[in-house]
């Protein structure tokens, strides 16, 4: 394939949309496995996997098998209906939730299973205040912007947003002084993504579901970003602590598009018909894609796995010892590098050999690649990362 047609194609998908992303200068065409590749034909490995959707790679066997069945059976059906293929995802996504999760309301994308659990939160307490964390990101839409930290985000829309307070990620004490009788519920990552891959300082949430309970409030984990990334099936479940609502999305259908919220018994018995409702949520192909993705990664054995080469990823680059790296964060295969100098430069350095990256804040570089991520596969990753720094 010619220049120009990577170039044409960049260029059209630049001028038809609104001007909402910062775009890299590529064309992704076809995706195998942890490699993408652009429309010359150019291969990159994946540590992106569209930030952190692409859980099992692209073109995971088992899942394109479901898709094309299912999309050759019943592609739609809604949530008033019963449905064979959401009956089977249901149960199995509840047989690998943290005990006490019973049941699961189905949408499709995080900022929408975060809008669902803030409003069962607000139905289960009649209170409307939410608790969050400063550099927390839980998605764009008016609710779930509510409880988002960064003001490039909430600024142009401050007189729209439901009434939150951002506190210090890790500060128990500022957690407990913000939390009170008003407080529906405490919204927080157990790691947090966006906000630079800062996982949660121990006992952190323990307390937090203390605080929280003590007041009468709920805690909504955000797992959108860390669910099946850290080396267990939740990050919450390293920490030993069940929250009363959790959000799910990215990584739970392997790229079809798909949210979860879970709530406890409890919380699902204060709901009510009219509550909360979408047309394409539970949809049998994002069903069949969920089911097949959550089968894989038991059956295959990716989670464990990503344990142990996330901690060698973290392990080789904590090696580097490099100057211009200030600190090696995360868990799993969700991995941070925050430098002391601007990570664009270095993200971009990276696609040029090859290798795509992420940035979480301005400083640091992302990781959040596929599963099935090799040994051999880090260390090309590690050798042109310390190449980009320069
Ligand atoms: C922790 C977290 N919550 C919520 C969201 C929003 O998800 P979506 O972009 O699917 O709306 C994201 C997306 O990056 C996320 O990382």
């Amino acid at each position: 394939m010619s220049q120009a047609l990577n170039i044409d194609i960049v260029r059209k998908d630049k001028d038809l949309q609104p001007p909402l992303y910062a775009k890299r200068d590529i064309a992704l065409v076809r995706g195998e496995g942890v490699y993408l590749w652009d429309a010359d034909g150019t291969r990159y490995l994946d540590l992106v996997s569209n930030y952190g959707v692409n859980i099992l790679g692209h073109a995971h066997p088992k899942v394109t098998e479901a898709i094309q069945r299912q999309a050759a059976t019943l592609v739609s059906c809604h949530q008033s209906f019963s449905n064979d293929v959401r009956s089977a995802f249901l149960q199995k996504l509840l047989s690998i939730a943290p005990a006490g999760l019973t049941h699961a309301f189905l949408s499709n994308s995080g900022t929408e299973a975060i809008e669902a659990a803030l409003k069962f939160a607000y139905v289960a307490t009649g209170r409307t205040k939410v608790v969050a964390a400063k550099r927390g990101y839980h998605g764009r839409t008016l609710g779930a912007l509510a409880a988002t930290a960064d003001k490039k985000y909430r600024d142009p829309f401050a007189g729209a947003l439901a009434e939150a307070t951002h506190v210090t990620y890790g500060d128990a004490e500022a957690l407990a002084e913000a939390v009170d009788e008003t407080t529906a519920a405490v919204v927080l990552e157990p790691i947090q993504g966006e906000g630079g891959i800062h996982p949660a300082p121990p006992g952190y949430l323990a307390r937090a579901r203390e605080i929280a309970h003590a007041a009468g409030a709920l805690v909504i984990f955000d797992e959108i970003q860390t669910g099946f990334r850290t080396g267990t099936w939740f990050a919450c479940q390293h920490a030993g602590v069940t929250p009363d609502l959790m959000a799910l999305s990215k990584g739970l259908a392997n790229g079809v598009p798909i949210g979860a919220t879970l709530m406890t018994a409890e919380v699902a018995g204060a709901l009510e018909g009219g509550v909360h409702g979408t047309t394409f949520g539970g949809n049998p192909l994002a069903a069949a894609a969920g089911l097949a993705t959550l089968e894989a990664l038991e059956s295959e054995g990716w989670l464990a796995h990503s344990a142990e080469v996330g901690a060698y990823f973290i392990e080789q680059l904590r090696a580097l010892a490099h100057p211009k790296v200030r600190e090696v964060r995360g868990q799993g295969l969700m991995i941070g590098v925050e430098l002391k100098g601007r990570a664009t430069p270095v993200v971009r350095a990276m696609q040029e050999r090859g290798v795509l990256a992420l940035m979480a804040g301005s400083l640091t570089v992302r990781f959040l690649p596929p599963l099935l991520l090799t040994r051999e596969q880090v260390d090309t990753a590690v050798a042109v990362f310390a190449e980009a720094l320069g």
